[in-house]
């Protein structure tokens, strides 16, 4: 048994064992309250710069598969649970989750009371922190820590995005073609799109409006994505064009920030953000209510009642996590163009959102076939 330890920029430190790589790590400390799909929490890239803590006390009991990852690899920048499965059991499994780590050289920590690390992290707010198992000098560490950068304007799309585009072909007839930047993208989204007859165009997060523009698509779409949406500043230049050209545009979390802000709203912080596959959003378009997979430290910051002037026109929220009133959904009012702050694409589950891709098909339908009529 290697020992290892978890310290906190504000001091607190929590004692336990190595779990993965062994090694030293520097993140920002965030909890995730997702029961299960931990797979698809450590492949999804928007987890970039982040080390996450999972709130269920046992991870890793269906070991490590193939066929679970979001991406082509690990993304979170170290991993702290309270109690790793001894055992793995599931038919799908080919490795254990200890072993996946330290292959992917993900340094972690175990045997920590994660219940009082959550606590701690929802009253003083996310910060960052790091997991050392190669050092027990706490001041040293703690050092180190202060000296890392924030989340706080942090921009790590070059890391995350594909270098070249490729295509993903529609699922049976193809109905549409539509342009996806990718920010971060996890594959589910593009399998979601392309399941609707959609032929999508996965294209890096420096594609300038001309290379969207040369497709000729029926719709753009813009992912989720690591990092503070305020140093995004390409993505919202690309949007506006987009926007100005009227084309239908759908967008997931980061890509929700990014219309927030080519729609004149800030973003900001939020305190310990919504990590998790359990949080309730109202469709206020609709009154109902659905139980969604969140992964966001940052929000728009938008009134929740009326409407809001854009320079397209008066823009609406439209979706709102019943936890905290914060803002989960835009969308414009005289042209099709909306974005939720979460995922419907969640490939882990719940899947009670999945109908924001068919809203998104229904606005590229009845935008081709206002054109043609006119
Ligand atoms: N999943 C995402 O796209 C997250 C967006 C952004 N990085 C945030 O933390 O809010």
């Amino acid at each position: 048994m290697t020992e290892a330890i978890l310290v906190l920029e504000d001091g607190r430190v929590f004692r336990g064992e190595s779990f993965g790589a062994v090694g030293e790590t520097i993140g920002e400390i965030v909890f995730s309250t997702g029961m299960t799909g931990y797979q698809e929490t450590l492949t999804d890239p928007s987890y970039k710069g982040q080390i996450v803590a999972m709130t269920a006390p046992h991870v890793g009991n269906t070991g490590v598969n193939d066929e679970d990852f979001e991406s082509r690899r690990i993304w979170v920048d170290g991993y702290i649970v309270r109690d790793p499965a001894r055992v793995r059991s599931s038919w799908r499994s080919n490795r254990s989750l200890d072993e996946e780590l330290a292959a992917q050289d993900v340094v972690g920590i175990s045997g920590i009371d994660t219940r009082a690390l959550t606590r701690h992290l929802r009253e003083r707010g996310s910060m960052r922190g790091a997991i050392s198992s190669t050092s027990t000098d706490v001041d040293a560490v703690l050092q180190r820590v202060s000296a890392a950068p924030t989340m706080k304007g942090a921009n790590f799309l070059a890391d995350v995005t594909t270098d070249q585009t490729y295509v993903v072909p529609a699922v049976g007839e193809k109905r549409f073609t539509v342009a996806a930047i990718d920010l971060g993208i996890k594959g589910m989204t593009p399998r979601r799109l392309a399941e609707r007859g959609i032929e999508v165009h996965v294209m890096p997060a420096t594609t300038t409006y001309e290379q969207i523009a040369a497709l000729e698509p029926d719709g753009v779409f813009m992912s989720n994505g690591p990092g503070d949406p305020a140093t995004a500043d390409h993505a919202v230049e690309t949007l506006k064009d987009v926007l100005a050209a009227r084309t239908p545009y759908f967008g997931i979390c980061l890509g929700n920030q990014i219309f927030g802000r080519a729609l004149d709203r800030g973003t900001y912080k939020l305190t310990y953000g919504h990590r998790g596959i359990n949080q309730p959003v109202q469709d206020l378009t609709t009154g109902k209510v659905e139980i969604t997979a969140h992964n966001h430290g940052f929000a728009v910051d938008a009134p929740l009642e009326g409407t809001f002037e854009t320079p397209y026109g008066p823009g609406r929220v439209t979706h709102v996590c019943l936890n905290d009133d914060v803002v989960e959904g835009l969308a414009l009012l005289d042209q099709p163009a909306f974005s939720v702050q979460y995922h419907p694409e969640a490939a882990a589950g719940p899947h009670d959102a999945a109908y924001l891709f068919d809203r998104f098909v229904e606005l590229m339908a009845s935008t081709s076939s206002a054109s043609e009529d006119a």
